[in-house]
């Protein structure tokens, strides 16, 4: 792929991130080892909000690392806004923001110390203090900081004290080397000296650093003493610094309460309105449907379906769920195929159908209700949702054997390799199919 020359702000299509049959093998050279990624292809436009979905284990976050640059993969190819992550990394870590699952921070570190110190260590926060600077002393300067831009962001009212559920979860070690090379801190002698150093560099970026991400009042709080969900705010807070072309979010809300949660979408939202180009890793399927544009889920290693969340979501037939009366059966409704059901189940007097055309088989439904003078107790309509498409993607690959060594590009909504509807819950009895079911 080209995409090494030019300006460097990705490929002719508009791509920032570009990812073709990419692979990655764990194990010592000349083992057989563990292939966490198989095949991977994706792109994401600049301004997109791309999200990573999958199973623990998928490869998610292997796949994130070199997009990040912190390993080097075993096949395939990478371009993050036109260069090799992992052998151009000059040019492309100032241009990029990374919030690792689990930071990693000094422990004994204030909240500002490490902002200040983690300032000084960018090369990019490093610029932007020093043209800021420039424009403060400059007669005309208006001295609008670049970190305080989009910090309009509903963070600042929040109150902060013990919010948070638990820290972020801690992967094997190639994730906690890959972090501090990530980060930057195996280098970094944290001497008095060395963060005081950083500290220049880094003070007038701290408060609006902190503010947006609702941090500014636990500033002198040691790191060890924050919450869990107050650590990922910090570790939003460090990956915002430079002002990131792109910026890799891997689960950025694990640990965050509710309003957390919701105040960091809207961060996000305003990051990627203002340009910035977001890759979103979450087992928070409602978070991808609030925030992506187009979306993956991962399975072992490869690509399920790929599309915006209305693609994937379309695949799948919508839900009809309702109480029969006593008495009643649900041979007793009209012909189920008639309705445009494909499938359905019954436990007890509840049954529930699925169907790809929810209006005709809902207004059958109601005609036949209204017409038999039956009531539908807890009657309930909906679309299907990227919960329900997820399951069923993993449940049906789990089931699967035989998978191809690689798959291509996925087109919008296209379900690799997907077989035959099988829904979820409860299976459908043989005798409730032939005797009761879809006449
Ligand atoms: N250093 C390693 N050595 C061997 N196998 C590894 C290593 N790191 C990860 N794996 C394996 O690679 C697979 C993918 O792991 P990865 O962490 O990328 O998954 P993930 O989708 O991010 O999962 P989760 O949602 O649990 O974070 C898993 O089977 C994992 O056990």
């Amino acid at each position: 792929m080209e995409g090494d020359e030019g300006d460097g702000s990705g490929d002719s299509t508009g791509s920032v991130i570009d990812v073709t049959g990419l692979r990655r093998r764990y194990g010592a050279a000349g083992e057989r080892g563990f292939e966490a990624v198989r095949g991977v292809s994706f792109s994401v436009r600049r301004g997109e909000l791309f999200a990573l979905l999958g199973t623990n284990g998928a490869g998610k976050t292997s796949t994130v690392e070199l997009l990040e640059g912190l390993a080097q993969p075993s096949g395939g190819q990478v371009r993050v806004l036109g260069h090799d992550p992992y052998r151009e990394r000059a040019a492309v870590r100032p241009r990029i923001g990374v919030m690792l699952q689990e930071g990693g921070f000094p422990a004994e570190l204030t909240v500002a110390e490490t902002i200040r110190m983690w300032a000084g260590c960018t090369s990019r926060a490093r610029e932007l203090d020093r043209s800021e600077g420039a424009r403060r002393a400059a007669p005309s300067g208006t001295g609008a900081g670049a970190a305080s831009r989009g910090g309009g962001s509903g963070f600042r009212g929040m109150g902060l004290g013990g919010h948070g559920l638990g820290g972020s979860r801690r992967k094997g070690d190639h994730l906690g080397n890959s972090r501090v090379a990530g980060r930057g801190l195996g280098g970094l002698g944290l001497t008095e000296r060395g963060l005081t150093g950083a500290g220049v560099v880094g003070r007038g970026r701290e408060m609006p650093a902190l503010e947006r991400v609702g941090l500014a009042e636990r500033r002198d709080v040691r790191v060890k003493q924050l919450s869990g969900g107050e650590r990922r705010r910090l570790d939003l807070a460090l990956a915002l610094l430079g002002e990131p072309e792109v910026l890799f979010l891997d689960e950025p809300t694990t640990g965050l309460d509710a309003e957390g949660r919701r105040e960091t979408w809207e961060l996000v939202r305003e990051l990627r309105d203002a340009g910035t180009t977001v890759l979103l890793t979450t087992h928070y399927l409602e978070e991808a449907e609030e925030l992506a544009d187009r979306l993956a889920i991962l399975h072992e290693g490869r690509i399920a379906a790929a599309g915006s969340v209305s693609d994937i979501v379309g695949q799948r037939p919508s839900q009809l769920s309702f109480r029969l009366p006593d008495g009643y059966f649900v041979g007793d409704l009209p012909p189920l195929s008639e309705l445009g059901v494909t499938e359905h189940e019954t436990a007890g007097r509840t049954v529930r159908l699925r169907t790809p055309d929810l209006q005709r088989a809902a207004t059958g439904l109601l005609l036949w209700a209204r017409d038999a003078r039956v009531e539908l107790a807890a009657l309930d309509a909906r679309s299907a949702s990227l919960e329900e498409a997820f399951l069923h993607i993993a449940r049906e690959r789990s089931r699967e054997q035989g998978w191809g060594s690689t798959v291509g590009p996925v087109g919008p909504g296209e379900h690799v390799g997907a077989g035959e509807y099988v829904g979820a819950g409860e299976p459908v009895s043989a005798g409730e199919r032939g005797e009761r079911g879809a006449r």
